[in-house]
């Protein structure tokens, strides 16, 4: 069967004292209740840097920029109807404070409780590296 490849785009925010931002997915989307990394769908035309920029403002009223953001790992999962490939960047840098502003709910997670937060399929394989390289 083919599958559809979705590009989304994603990043570990790192703030000074190494923890993590995580998102829960509110009720109502797919895969609610799930802590994922901030980020979304690569729009037609954009980079993955330009996603993220694009959707660290909407999402978190966040400012940060391309040099900011650097390359960590992937993720690549089949999901029932489509296939996601997912380049996860780091980002230590930006503008204002995280705010909810689409209904998640959101918390800085030190590494060694990151995996008490249930994830996404595809982010499993994302936590050993993260953990290793933070
Ligand atoms: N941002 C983000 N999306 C992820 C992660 N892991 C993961 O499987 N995804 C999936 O990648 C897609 C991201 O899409 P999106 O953020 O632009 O849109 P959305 O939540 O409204 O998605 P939906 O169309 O499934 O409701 C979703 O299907 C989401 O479940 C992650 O860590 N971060």
């Amino acid at each position: 069967m083919t599958k559809k490849v979705i590009l989304v785009s994603a990043v570990a925010l790192i703030d000074v004292d190494g923890r993590v931002l995580l998102a829960q997915r509110p009720e109502g989307k797919s895969m609610a209740g799930l802590w994922e990394f901030p980020g979304g769908k690569i729009e037609a035309g954009e980079t993955p840097e330009a996603a993220l920029v694009r959707e660290l403002h909407e999402e978190l009223g966040i400012e940060t920029w391309d040099s900011c953001l650097a390359p960590l790992t992937f993720a690549s999962h089949s999901y029932g109807d489509f296939h996601l490939l997912m380049p996860l960047f780091a980002c230590r840098r930006w503008n204002g404070t995280p705010q909810p502003k689409e209904g998640q709910t959101l918390k800085w997670v030190g590494k060694h409780q990151l995996r008490d937060y249930p994830m996404p399929p595809a982010d499993i394989p994302l936590i050993p590296i993260l953990f290793d390289w933070l």
